[in-house]
């Protein structure tokens, strides 16, 4: 799924009522249905009360009077508060018109907010995309009236004062809503960590907007929904050997983190590769074969972290990091490996394919200069604060984002960084958000986990760089979501993500 800009969402509307000969006032009563549809599915009138719609002078206002409309056809109780503009838009007005006079409407005014008593339901519909600077004057002290009130807040597109895709200014009045019911695509503000206490939980209702305009528009984001990795895995066929999924090569562990070597070796074992061999430190020889025994393991001639570089012939990918430690001697280890991957052999004219975690990206960002050592393609997985460790700190969410494609494009690699929306940005400079997943997965050893599902999708032959990288973090996603319905989120652990990756995998596998 694309997510537009808020230029190119207006442009989606145009080419909608365009191309299907609708008025613009006919797009807005659709996407008032849809609002009252969501909202009535969640309420019915007597949960909800008597409903207060804040609506502003623009085609968001004009959504929140033909809701307004629309709810009290449907037996709800509501009542209408104006902010006060010189201008109204066309359609607000066309919606103003239409209200039954049975419907209460007052004009707010600053000695005069709206009551607003605790557990109201406040449908907020003062702005949308429109917006074009912070809200000041009336508009930001209805809002932080609205915030203070312990009211159910649900936003019409957009929490009222919330940009679209921009950081907004400190202390900026922002609507605080539970829900907010969006149109057509998703907003690039619903993804980001600093705007989960506007935006709360989100929803996406279609309105039918122009599906040619949006195949044809490139957009600078992503979003991963089932659709997009729908058929991504090929089928294994019926004369398939354990040489047709790649052989890879895990090195990870040191002394008291062989779990993340084994928690990794899992998870790769059940991304389906066809051989799997550890390299890991001495102490780890026992620890990792007995519970990993379908994977071979080359023991390191140090005991407690990682010194040398196993010959890399025999491989397909590698992936290198999890428990690893930052000893001098598996950072030299790191660098024999960056410079072997990317000569070409005989065999393998492209370079090697790496996937680089944890300790591993922790060693590079304190040793920079190999950065330039990184191979076309590279997998990186930093959560946020090792992507800082890469880079340098973000001033915002938005900030991280512009760091993030500028480092992947720079070093022509795919770096996935982490997070409640995972974040994957392209050689090429698109980010691509992924929409599984759920909070039970913060717990230690999850990131492990996605490592071994990367290295086994990236030593697959038949699977292309990124499609390996945007599969590998759906399909963990999923694999959380999936043990979750068993353990709950708080009970959820790594080891139970590793057990429902081929479940997850299977949903994704193409059918012939
Ligand atoms: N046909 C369409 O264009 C559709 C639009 N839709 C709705 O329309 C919304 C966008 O409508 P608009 O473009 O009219 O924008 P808004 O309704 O968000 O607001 C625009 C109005 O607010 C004023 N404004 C902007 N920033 C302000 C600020 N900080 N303080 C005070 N006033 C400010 C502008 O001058 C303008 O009058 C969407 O969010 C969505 O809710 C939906 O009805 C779907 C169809
Ligand atoms: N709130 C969340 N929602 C969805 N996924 C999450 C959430 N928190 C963590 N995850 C996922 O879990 C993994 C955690 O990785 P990481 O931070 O490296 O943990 P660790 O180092 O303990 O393995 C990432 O893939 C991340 O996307
Ligand atoms: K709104």
């Amino acid at each position: 799924m694309k997510i537009l800009t808020a230029a190119q969402t207006r442009a989606l509307d145009q080419a909608t009522i365009q191309e299907q000969g609708i008025t613009s006032a006919q797009l807005m009563e659709r996407a008032a249905s849809a609002f009252v549809e969501w909202l009535s599915h969640q309420f019915d009138s007597n949960e909800a009360g008597e409903i207060l719609l804040l609506c502003g002078p623009g085609n968001n206002g004009g959504d929140g009077l033909a809701a307004a409309r629309l709810l009290h056809q449907a037996g709800y109780a509501v009542r209408v508060a104006l902010l006060p503009a010189e201008k109204q838009s066309a359609d607000w007005q066309h919606n103003r018109q239409q209200l039954p006079a049975a419907v209460p409407v007052a004009e707010m005014e600053a000695e005069k907010l709206p009551e607003i008593a605790s557990g109201t339901l406040v449908v907020d519909a003062l702005f949308g995309t429109g917006l074009s600077r912070p809200l000041e004057g009336l508009a930001a002290a209805v809002v932080r009236h609205l915030n203070k009130a312990q009211a159910r807040v649900v936003a019409i597109d957009l929490p009222s004062g919330l940009f679209a895709e921009a950081p907004q200014p400190a202390d900026s009045a922002v609507v605080r809503a539970q829900h907010t019911v969006s149109f057509g695509l998703p907003k690039l503000a619903f993804l980001l960590p600093q705007n989960a206490d506007f935006v709360g939980a989100w929803h996406v209702e279609d309105i039918g907007l122009s599906k040619r305009f949006i195949n044809e528009t490139a957009t600078p984001w992503h979003y991963t929904d089932a659709a997009a990795v729908a058929g991504a895995l090929p089928p294994r066929p019926k004369f398939s050997h354990k040489g047709t999924f790649g052989h890879a090569l895990l090195l990870a562990g040191s002394r008291g983190k062989m779990g993340a070597a084994v928690l990794a070796a899992g998870a790769c074992l059940r991304g389906g590769v066809g051989l799997l061999t550890a390299h890991v430190p001495g102490c780890g020889y026992d620890i990792f074969q007995i519970s990993q025994p379908e994977a071979m393991c080359l023991p390191d001639p140090q005991v407690a972290y990682l010194s040398k570089l196993p010959k890399l012939d025999a491989y397909q990918a590698v992936g290198i990091g999890p428990g690893l430690g930052q000893a001098e001697a598996t950072y030299t280890v790191l660098r024999k490996l960056l410079k072997n991957a990317a000569k070409s052999t005989e065999k393998r004219p492209t370079p090697l394919p790496l996937v680089i975690d944890a300790d591993a990206l922790n060693l590079l960002g304190s040793h920079r200069a190999l950065l330039k050592l990184l191979p076309e393609n590279t997998i990186l997985t930093p959560h946020p604060k090792e992507f800082e460790r890469l880079t340098e700190p973000a001033r915002d969410d938005y900030h991280r984002l512009e760091l993030l494609r500028d480092f992947a494009t720079a070093h022509r690699c795919l770096v996935v960084l982490k997070g409640a929306y995972t974040c994957l940005a392209t050689p090429t400079g698109e980010l691509h958000f992924n929409s599984t997943g759920n909070a039970g997965m913060a717990t230690g050893g999850s990131g492990d986990v996605l490592t071994g599902v990367l290295l086994a999708l990236r030593a697959h032959a038949q699977l292309p760089a990124f499609e390996a990288v945007r599969l590998s973090v759906y399909a963990h996603g999923r694999a959380g979501d999936l043990a979750a319905v068993h353990t709950g989120q708080a009970g959820l652990v790594a080891g139970d993500i590793v057990r429902h990756i081929g479940p997850a995998l299977a949903e994704v596998q193409a059918q012939i």
